[in-house]
């Protein structure tokens, strides 16, 4: 088995000093340096050799390392060519790591297509449909990889990440709480969500400003398949959000404009019993799911 090595702060100063980098703060470099807290996020993701694994945000390679261990294949994903340098030398004598060096991100709301490539061609050559995300996520963009993994071909197991609290907190609040948005929904209708750590800001170098949270994010096929279009519901529940204080009558009229008249939207929310004076945030889960498929079905009408 390869060496694991404790990076240390001592070990990653001297290193950068070497190499003569910093951490770079737009890239979110803030490297977790807590032993025993990543390995609870790797035991937390549960790796095993039939899954590939994808890790977004390489940094030094710390974590990759643990997850080569566990996992079939790790694919692991670093935007700054600094970092990959430093982490392809970590990860040399790992036979079974795919570093890229790119943003993982093509946009806002898609992947890069070569990493959902990459990803693929590896589960093929280890013949399996086992995939996952395990990652210290990048805190700028930990929005859009979570939510978009939701919505590409190839669906995860779990995703097991290290996030800043306040977006943990976002994802598993309740109706009625002003954390409850359209993201908590969107992850709440298809998996399984568990807090497993609050982290404080001095387990990081450098410390940032804020705390942050081990989330462990179980898919749930079932409950998945049970939503006849993705597509439609992301967006309905998106638009449901938008104008989170306003009456959800004018919600629905706004969202629905030019695709519907606002008498047939009347009538939906009357098939639906849905109180035109409510608003977005006070309703569940499943009942966001039914009302999206009563405006679905009368849009194929
Ligand atoms: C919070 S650090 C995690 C580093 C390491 N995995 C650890 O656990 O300490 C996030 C890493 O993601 C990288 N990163 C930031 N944005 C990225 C993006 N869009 N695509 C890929 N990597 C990104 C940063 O350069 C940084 O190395």
């Amino acid at each position: 088995m390869p060496e694991i090595r404790n990076q240390t702060i001592s070990y990653l100063t001297s290193k950068f000093r070497e190499i003569g980098i910093r951490p770079v703060s737009k890239h979110g470099q803030n490297f977790l340096i807590d032993m025993n807290l990543l390995d609870l996020l790797v035991r937390s993701a549960d790796l095993q050799k039939d899954e590939v694994v994808l890790e977004i945000g390489t940094g030094t390679g710390t974590l990759s390392t643990r997850m080569a261990n566990e996992a079939g294949h790790l694919v692991t994903v670093e935007i700054d060519p600094h970092m990959a340098t430093f982490a392809s030398e970590e990860l040399d004598d790992f036979e079974n790591v795919t570093l890229l060096n790119f943003d993982a991100l093509k946009n806002k709301n898609n992947f890069r297509p070569e990493m959902i490539e990459t990803i693929q061609e590896k589960m093929t050559e280890l013949g399996t449909t086992k995939f996952k995300l395990a990652a210290n996520l990048p805190y700028n963009v930990a929005t859009p990889i979570i939510s978009n993994l939701l919505r590409t071909e190839i669906t995860p197991k779990s995703m097991t990440v290290t996030i800043q609290k306040e977006l943990a907190e976002r994802i598993v609040a309740e109706p009625s709480t002003k954390d409850y948005s359209a993201l908590s929904v969107w992850i709440q209708s298809q998996c399984k969500c568990e807090l497993v750590r609050i982290l404080p800001p001095r387990v990081f170098w450098p410390a940032p400003k804020v705390h942050s949270a081990i989330l462990h994010i179980e898919v749930e096929p079932e409950r998945r398949a049970q939503i006849p279009d993705l597509e439609f519901f992301h967006e309905f529940n998106r638009s449901l959000f938008f104008h989170r204080r306003k009456f959800l009558r004018s919600v629905l009229h706004s969202a629905f404009k030019g695709r519907l008249e606002k008498a047939e939207v009347d009538e939906v929310m009357q098939q639906g019993n849905l109180d035109p004076t409510s608003r977005s945030e006070c309703f569940t889960v499943d009942e966001i799911l039914a009302m999206s498929e009563l405006f679905r079905q009368r849009l194929a009408q």
